[in-house]
């Protein structure tokens, strides 16, 4: 009997699409299953104002391929000059539906990030009061932490005491790596969710270096071990609306993965469907691949889910994919799970 499975048209809840011809190459994958995404504005230069964020919302809408339907959902990167009001209107106007936290200097093109949180205390009692999310790369930059640990540093030295100066604060803690932080959002009194990356619920730490380095492996939170994978697939698949989809899909090409200093960043929007469908079959937990892609998402940003579906099938034959897509900037080579994939996302 053929598995078939018909879910609310799912939703990426961060996605980086980047401009340009990388924009370009990369957008379709994302449109061709996902109806919304939350997209990064961790641009060169960064998305800091509301007038910004409208022109590269516009410049999305006209790379969209014609026919292809896809709402991105923008946001502002926070810097220690942001100002609360542009804030306050781009929110207001339906705008902007997130500011994102970067720790200067945590992760690809941070350098114009928060290096002193006490500088933007009036940012976001801003958003305290009009309920805008702030969503967290959540990792320390101190050079003395090791970076299987920065995590985990973050949430007792950083997120724990920002929480607790304001309480009514919305927060995202973005691509959740470890069992501390799914540990945290899951017990935190007041206002927070989670999101995690598909290729964290596939890979751990050995699939980085054991055998030889995979750089198309490499992210930032880096992949940790086998145990913390463990934790964020019970997250994902336990029906817990506090934790949702956001594949954190990242495009570098080929030549700055695969040079001796490599971006960081895994590209996984061509397949990210079936490689969920993959790891929620695996787990027992199918039922639940709805919730955690399409319903808690958007109950979270006040959002009404997608009325469209899809209908993913199983089938004997493997899922063809490329192992790269080529863009005008460059190829980019698609995150490979490891083993074949046989969901296919038919409708
Ligand atoms: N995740 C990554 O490794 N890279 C992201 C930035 C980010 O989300 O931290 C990118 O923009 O390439
Ligand atoms: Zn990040
Ligand atoms: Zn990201």
């Amino acid at each position: 009997m053929t598995q078939r499975l018909t879910i609310r048209r799912p939703d990426d809840w961060h996605l980086h699409l980047r401009d340009g011809a990388m924009l370009a190459g990369v957008l379709p994958e994302t449109a061709r299953h996902f109806a919304r995404a939350i997209v990064m504005p961790n641009l060169v230069p960064p998305v800091v104002t509301g007038e910004h964020a409208r022109a590269y919302r516009d410049k999305i809408m006209a790379a969209l391929p014609e026919g292809m339907v896809f709402e991105p959902l923008m946001t502002l990167y926070l810097t220690e000059t942001t100002d609360p009001e542009d804030i306050a209107r781009a929110a207001a106007d339906g705008l902007v539906h997130a500011v994102k936290l970067y720790p200067a200097g945590a992760t690809t093109n941070s350098q114009s990030g928060v290096r002193d949180l006490t500088r933007v205390t009036g940012v976001l009692e801003k958003m305290a009061e009009i309920g805008l999310t702030l969503c967290i790369h959540g990792e320390v930059t101190d050079p003395h932490v090791d970076i299987f640990d920065r995590e985990q540093v973050f949430l007792e030295t950083v997120l724990d005491p920002l929480r607790a100066r304001i309480p009514s604060l919305k927060v995202t803690l973005e691509h959740i790596t470890t069992s501390h932080g799914i540990d945290y959002v899951a017990s935190a009194s007041g206002d927070i969710a989670g999101t995690i990356t598909t290729h964290h619920l596939m890979i751990n730490r050995n699939h980085i270096l054991a055998g030889g380095i995979r750089p198309h492996y490499y992210c930032l939170p880096v992949a940790k071990r086998a145990t913390h994978q463990q934790a964020l697939r019970r997250a994902a698949t336990s029906g817990n609306p506090r934790f949702f989809l956001g594949t954190d899909s990242a495009p570098h090409t080929d030549p700055t993965k695969e040079a001796a200093c490599g971006c960081a960043g895994v590209f996984s929007a061509t397949n990210t469907m079936s490689c969920l469908a993959h790891v929620f079959e695996e787990d027992g937990a199918l039922d639940r691949l709805e919730g955690f892609a399409s319903l808690f998402g958007p109950a979270r940003y006040g959002l009404a889910p997608n009325e469209t579906t899809i209908t993913l099938e199983k089938r004997p034959e493997p899922l063809d994919y490329p192992a790269k897509i080529i863009t005008g900037a460059g190829p980019v080579t698609v995150f490979d799970p490891g083993h074949p994939l046989h969901w296919h996302v038919i409708a």
